[in-house]
C-alpha cells in the first residue's frame, strides 16, 4: 500500500506548494478532505483517482453527498412518495457507490492477479461465490456458545465486499481529515511543541536522501510523533458519539443501580479523556504528549473505540497521518493566522521557524465539528458548543461510576 499512499501524499505536497506560492493564509482542512478521500479510494479500493486536482471527480462528488444526510433524506422522500419525480432526481449517492463497487469487483476479477496490494485485493482473496453464508454470526441475539471473533476461515460474499467498500469510504474519510485538521490546529497554537516535533522528524530523516515515504519500521520507531497524535486525539476525539454498546444481560453498578437488558450505553469520551485521575499529574487540559510515556488504564484512551468492534482502520489512519505529517513538517511550519493575518506588515517573518515556512489557516475545533453540524441543522455552532459543555458536566460523575461496567461490556 505504501507506493499508493506515496502517490496521494505527493499530490498533496504539490497542492501545498501551490498554496505556498500565493503567500496567503488558506484553509488546509479542504485539502485534507480531498487527500483522505483520494487515499481511501486509491489505497483501499484500487482506483487511481485524482480528487485533489479534480474537484469534479464523480467519486469525490458522490462520496461527499453520502455524508450530507439531509440531502439524501429529502431525495429519498421525494422518490418514494412522488414517484413522478424519479426521472428528475439523480440516483442517490449510496446506490451510485454500490454500483461502482460492484463494477470494481467485476473489473478486478477480469484482470486476475495483479501486483496491486490494496484492501479490495485482500477482500477478494477471501471471497466466496456463495450469496449467503449461514454461520450464525449475523444474529443479533447473544449466544453463549458463539465465539466473539469470527473464525479465520470465514469468507466474504460479494454483497459483503460491496457493503465493506461503502463502509470504508464513509468511515475512513471524514475521520482522518478531521484528525489531521485538529493536529494542524494544535501545531499552529503550540509553536514550541511543533518545533520539538520537527526536530524529532529531522533526527529520523536524512533530508538529502529521504524524499519519499518512511518505511513502516522506521515510522513505528518515532515515539514522539506517535505521542503527539495520541495527545491530539485525546483532547479532540473525532467520533465522540459513535462508541456505544447494548447490554446483552442485566447488570448492577454500585451507587448507580440495575441496568436492564437492551440498554444502549454511550461511552462519554470527553469525561474519560479529561479525567485527571486517569491522565494526571499534568492537567489534562494542557497539551502534553509526554503523558503517553506513562502507562495508563487500557480504556483511558478510546478515540478508536475498544474491544472486538474497535476501529478496523486505526492502523491505516495512524500510518496515513504520520506519513503525511512527516512530509509536511519536513518542509513547512504551521502558523496561526488568527491575529497575524490582521497584521498588514505580515506575520510571516515573525514565525521564522524553518527556512521554508507558510501560513496555514488551521481548521481547529471551530471549523471541523460544530460548524459542520450547524450547517446541517438549524442550531448555531455556539449553541452546539454550549450543549456539548453541559453534556460533559452533566455526565462527569455518572460516567466515572460506569467505567468498570464499560470495561466488562466491550
Ligand atoms: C482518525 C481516524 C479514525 C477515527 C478517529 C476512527 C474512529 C472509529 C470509532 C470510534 C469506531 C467505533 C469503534 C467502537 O465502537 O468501539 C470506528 C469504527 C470503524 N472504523 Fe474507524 N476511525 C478512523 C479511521 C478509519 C479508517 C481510515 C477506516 C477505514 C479504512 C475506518 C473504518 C472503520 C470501520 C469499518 C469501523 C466499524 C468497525 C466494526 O463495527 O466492526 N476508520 N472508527
Amino acid at each position: 500500500m505504501a507506493p499508493l499512499m506515496n502517490r496521494t501524499i505527493g499530490i498533496f505536497m504539490e497542492k501545498l506548494a501551490e498554496q505556498h506560492r500565493h503567500k496567503q493564509p488558506f484553509d488546509i482542512y479542504a485539502l485534507f478532505k480531498r487527500f483522505t478521500m483520494d487515499t481511501i479510494w486509491s489505497c483501499g479500493l484500487g482506483l487511481d483517482t485524482d480528487m485533489q486536482n479534480n474537484l469534479n471527480d464523480p467519486y469525490l462528488v458522490q462520496s461527499q453527498r453520502v455524508l450530507f444526510r439531509y440531502d439524501n433524506a429529502i431525495r429519498y422522500w421525494l422518490r418514494y412518495y412522488l414517484p413522478i419525480t424519479q426521472r428528475f432526481i439523480s440516483d442517490d449517492p449510496v446506490t451510485w457507490i454500490h454500483k461502482q463497487a460492484e463494477h470494481l469487483i467485476k473489473k478486478r476479477a477480469e484482470l486476475g492477479d495483479t501486483n496491486r496490494m490494496d484492501l479490495l485485493k485482500l477482500m477478494l482473496e477471501s471471497a466466496t461465490d456463495d450469496d449467503f453464508i449461514d454461520d450464525g454470526l449475523g444474529s443479533v441475539v447473544a449466544n453463549a456458545d458463539m465465539d466473539i471473533e469470527a473464525p479465520l476461515v470465514r469468507q466474504l460474499t460479494q454483497h459483503e465486499i460491496v457493503a465493506n467498500i461503502y463502509l470504508f469510504m464513509v468511515a475512513g474519510y471524514e475521520t482522518t481529515s478531521a484528525a489531521l485538521a485538529y493536529i494542524t490546529y494544535v501545531l499552529a497554537t503550540h509553536p514550541n511543541e511543533q518545533r520539538k516535533l520537527q526536530e524529532h522528524i529531522d533526527a529520523h530523516f536524512d533530508h538529502n536522501v529521504d524524499q519519499d515515504m518512511l518505511s513502516y519500521e522506521l515510522i513505528s520507531k518515532m515515539e514522539y510523533l506517535d505521542m503527539f497524535i495520541r495527545e491530539t486525539l485525546r483532547m479532540y476525539p473525532i467520533t465522540e458519539s459513535v462508541i456505544n454498546r447494548q447490554s446483552s444481560e442485566e447488570f448492577h453498578i454500585e451507587n448507580v443501580g440495575t441496568i436492564p437488558v437492551g440498554t444502549i450505553i454511550l461511552a462519554d469520551i470527553y469525561t474519560l479523556h479529561f479525567n485527571s485521575d486517569l491522565w494526571g499529574p499534568v492537567d489534562p487540559h494542557t497539551f502534553y504528549p509526554e503523558r503517553f510515556a506513562t502507562k495508563r488504564h487500557p480504556l483511558a484512551w478510546i478515540p478508536f473505540g475498544a474491544g472486538p468492534r474497535t476501529c478496523v482502520g486505526m492502523r491505516f489512519a495512524l500510518m496515513e497521518i504520520k506519513e503525511l505529517l512527516v512530509r509536511l513538517l519536513k518542509v513547512y511550519s504551521i502558523v496561526d493566522c488568527g491575529e497575524s493575518t490582521q497584521n498588514k506588515n505580515g506575520g510571516v517573518e515573525h514565525f521564522d521557524i524553518q527556512n521554508n515556512h507558510i501560513i496555514l489557516n488551521p481548521a481547529g475545533p471551530k471549523n471541523c465539528l460544530y460548524d459542520a453540524i450547524s450547517a446541517q441543522t438549524n442550531i448555531s455552532s455556539n449553541e452546539l458548543r454550549q450543549r456539548a459543555a453541559n453534556h460533559m458536566r452533566h455526565n462527569a460523575d455518572y460516567y466515572l461510576k460506569m467505567m468498570p461496567a464499560y470495561e466488562i461490556l466491550v
